[in-house]
């Protein structure tokens, strides 16, 4: 019998790979969790913009995590693009009594500027999927949408993270500081009553297509192996800080975290790709 942990990821997509169910699944397997994968969103993008967004059908939704969930039991489960308030009610009325560790990036603007969350949607995901979240990883502005507490300093990052816990019902909030300024980043999660702060240099790149990606699924494969939140979202802080520091200069836009990181740290060298020639 095999000792490998799973991981669903129940998100839209990047046919670039840098985004979405593409990096989630690159992210697990780097991690060493087997990955899985359900499709909310069908997303014509790549590292410049979103050119189009296909919402599959809620039934079409429902028959793929049925086909995952009637024939593995994943250890842990992460949501990212949940577009619409149909896709919201489906996937609560699936996770609402199960005990598997669920880790929510409410994804709702691409760095890109592009909507990816309709304006009902970010309303009800407070009521649906937030209560039932073991961690949520907003970023500054997604917070702002989830709590109405407008974030500029480390103090409003903590009240936002403990109304994420203590009025909307999760288990843990982790409010990320990558929209914010300073020689370092800063995530904030609350807990069981407690704060913990997670630092890294904060590296001058465009490249951060899917940083938000990168992390949120970082988290739910250290879940998967049975981590607890605190040890999870330190290991995942590590992860995307060399996700960053060693990002991709893939396609002309925002190119893509690097989910090999340290791990071909000398490889690339400054403006070429882990291959040693500039990709356009
Ligand atoms: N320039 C940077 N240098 C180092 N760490 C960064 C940088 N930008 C973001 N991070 C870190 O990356 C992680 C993701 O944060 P970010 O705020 O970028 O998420 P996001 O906006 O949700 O991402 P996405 O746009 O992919 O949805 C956090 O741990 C954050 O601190
Ligand atoms: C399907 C999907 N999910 C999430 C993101 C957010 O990533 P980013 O803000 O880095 O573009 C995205 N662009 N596409």
């Amino acid at each position: 019998m095999s000792t490998v942990k799973s991981a669903l990821t129940i998100a839209g997509t990047d046919p670039t790979g840098g985004a979405g169910i593409q990096a989630d699944l690159k992210v697990f397997q780097e991690r060493e969790v087997f990955g899985m994968s359900v499709v909310t969103s069908v997303v014509a993008q790549n590292t410049e913009g979103v050119r189009a967004v296909q919402h599959l059908d809620v039934p079409f939704i429902e028959q793929q995590l049925d086909a995952v969930l009637e024939d593995i039991t994943p250890d842990a489960i992460k949501t990212g693009m949940i577009a619409t308030v149909e896709m919201m009610e489906l996937i609560a009325r699936k996770l609402k009594n199960s005990s598997i560790p669920y880790v929510i990036d409410p994804v709702m603007v691409a760095k890109s500027g592009d909507s990816l969350m309709d304006d009902t949607s970010r309303q009800v995901i407070r009521e649906t999927l937030i209560p039932l979240a073991t961690v949520v990883t907003p970023n500054v502005p997604e917070a702002e949408i989830l709590t109405g507490i407008e974030i500029a300093t480390q103090a409003d990052q903590k009240l936002a993270a403990k109304y994420i816990v203590e009025e909307l019902g999760a288990k843990a909030a982790i409010v990320k500081g990558g929209h914010l300024t300073g020689e370092e980043t800063e995530d904030i999660l609350y807990t069981d009553g407690h704060y913990t702060s997670y630092y890294s240099e904060r590296f001058q790149t465009k490249h951060t297509h899917g940083t938000g990606c990168t992390f949120s699924a970082a988290i739910a494969a250290e879940l998967a192996k049975g981590k607890s939140i605190e040890e999870a979202t330190s290991i995942g802080k590590e992860f995307i800080r060399d996700a960053i520091q060693f990002s991709l200069e893939i396609g002309k836009g925002n190119g893509p975290t690097n989910a090999w990181g340290l791990r071909l740290q000398g490889l690339p060298n400054e403006g070429e790709n882990v291959h040693g020639a500039p990709i356009r």
